[in-house]
């Protein structure tokens, strides 16, 4: 059984969750407050929108009622705000509907899937969620008494909402978990290097320090899941943020006088720089995906879904070499199968392709690997095995074929095979593809054999091929 915090029909508990997240949410970013009244990283409404977007059933006014209640109480309560709450919170309920909006009309997000084109439309909407955003927040908060005033708060607060947004939205929307990653230790140097560089940016100082973890981040982004890369270009950003708040980074404030406005340029900067990981690391996962199909169309069979020749071959080249083990292949040829094509049509044709390989695969023992050779032949490839164990194998194959007619819309027809066999104990030859050459000759005669004496048999290993141009056995 899974856990899961919200379920679609659960509107009620739902909403609960939400209220008591932003209030949580809310609480973190009031913490984190500086002494201008405005937070260092105010979360809540990424997260929310995140949410929003991979969950589109949470998307709901309703749900944004309990979302803006979280936010109430929890100035009412802890920061000791009356009216102004409700009035300034608006501008966070600004930025969840316009980044959720925008963006929850995209599947990819929904299953962490981001492509280039996705991410890259996060940072538009991310900068006009924190402008409308910061607009309404200066408003609400300060006025527009003084122009310098409210552009300075208008500044603050959207330049906080843009790069808060811009570090926890693709993490959020590119969340989820690759099992076909395997961590190793060395996986771990990329992340070590962005630690390193990191402190090399505290030791340097300086505004240029800001981009020093970059080459690492990059780095990330070439080996490790994009969800790692997201989360590392988070934590990079969130640590060169309270570093230069906390003065350990130090940069100049330029020609700007009060404490906080550097801040300003830190995020935007940080922000911009945020982009190239995340860009390396969504156009490589493109490219892995774009590998993976093209190596799978190769390899595999699109009617059988078996192996391909050319995968079987390639599965051939990964197998450890060793000299002295077996290696055994059967050769297997539908008797007559044109005849097949032309009384049920290719339709027909193709459905017997498919059930003699649902057939095959259900009576080869579980090591034995199973490829469509060519148009009605198949091949098996058995390792560690002795002559009259693949003969038994073949034999098998024969009969599970055979055994039993297979039904196609105009009725009932009866199939057959023939086999031809081979094995070799390998050699000097140093790989197996060599040996499977080998053994296609081989089998290939054995195979010619049955076809010669009548058809729906195997010919064995130890008996003597028929040679093209003898006269038939039978
Ligand atoms: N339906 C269908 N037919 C195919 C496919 N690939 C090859 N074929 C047909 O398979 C037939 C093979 O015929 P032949 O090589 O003459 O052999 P056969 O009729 O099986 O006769 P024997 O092998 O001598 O028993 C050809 O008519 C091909 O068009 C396929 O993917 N689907």
């Amino acid at each position: 059984m899974t856990f899961r915090v919200f379920r679609e029909k659960n509107t009620v508990a739902n909403g609960l969750v939400i209220f008591f997240l932003t209030a949580f949410l809310c609480a973190i970013g009031s913490h984190l407050r500086l002494p201008m009244v405005l937070s260092l990283f105010w979360i809540v409404n990424a997260v929310i929108a995140g949410l929003f977007i991979r969950k589109p059933w949470l998307h709901t006014p309703l749900n944004y009622l309990w979302c803006y209640g979280g936010m109430v109480a929890n100035d009412v309560l802890f920061s000791g705000w009356a009216m102004e709450s409700f009035t300034i919170n608006i501008a966070n309920i600004i930025f969840i509907l316009i980044a959720s909006c925008a963006l929850n009309r995209y599947p990819p997000y929904l299953q962490g899937k981001a492509n280039i084109r996705h991410i890259m439309l996060i940072f538009p909407v991310c900068l006009l969620a924190a402008l409308a955003c910061g607009l309404w927040g200066a408003l609400a908060s300060g006025g527009i008494n003084s122009g310098i005033a409210f552009m300075l708060s208008a500044g603050d607060w959207s330049s906080e909402q843009f790069s808060t947004g811009l570090l926890l939205l693709p993490l959020i929307l590119t969340f989820y978990r690759r099992s076909d990653y395997h961590w190793r230790l060395h996986s771990l140097l990329p992340i070590g290097s962005v630690i390193l560089l990191l402190a090399a940016a505290i030791m340097l100082g300086g505004p240029g320090s800001l981009a020093l973890p970059l080459p690492g981040l990059i780095w990330c982004a070439l080996v490790l899941p994009i969800s790692v890369t997201c989360l590392m270009t988070c934590l990079t950003g969130v640590a060169e943020i309270m570093l230069i708040y906390m003065n350990i980074i130090r940069v100049s404030s330029g020609f700007l006088p009060s404490a906080v406005t550097p801040l300003i340029s830190v995020r935007l900067g940080i922000a911009a720089l945020a982009l190239t990981p995340y860009m390396v690391a969504v156009s490589l996962e493109a490219i892995r995906e774009l590998n993976r199909q093209l190596a799978t169309r190769a390899n595999y069979d699109f009617l059988t879904r078996l192996l391909s020749r050319a995968g079987l071959f390639d599965s051939l080249t990964r197998q450890p070499f060793r000299p002295g083990k077996t290696m055994g292949l059967i050769l297997l040829d539908v008797d007559f199968f044109k005849q097949i094509n032309d009384n049920y049509g290719h339709d027909g044709g193709d459905l017997v392709l498919r059930e003699i390989s649902r057939r095959l695969a259900g009576s080869v023992v579980p090591s034995a690997r199973l490829s469509r050779f060519g148009g009605e032949e198949f091949a098996v490839v058995l390792f560690e095995c002795d002559e009259p164990r693949l003969y038994r194998q073949a034999e098998a194959l024969r009969l599970a074929v055979s055994g039993e007619p297979f039904t196609v819309v105009q009725g009932e027809i009866p199939v057959s095979v023939s086999l031809g066999t081979a094995l070799e104990i390998a050699g000097e030859d140093k790989n197996w593809t060599t040996v499977m050459n080998r053994l296609v000759s081989v089998a290939d005669s054995h195979l010619y054999s049955s076809k010669r004496s009548g058809r729906n048999r195997t010919t064995p290993v130890w008996q003597e091929p028929a040679r093209p141009g003898e006269p038939d056995i039978d």
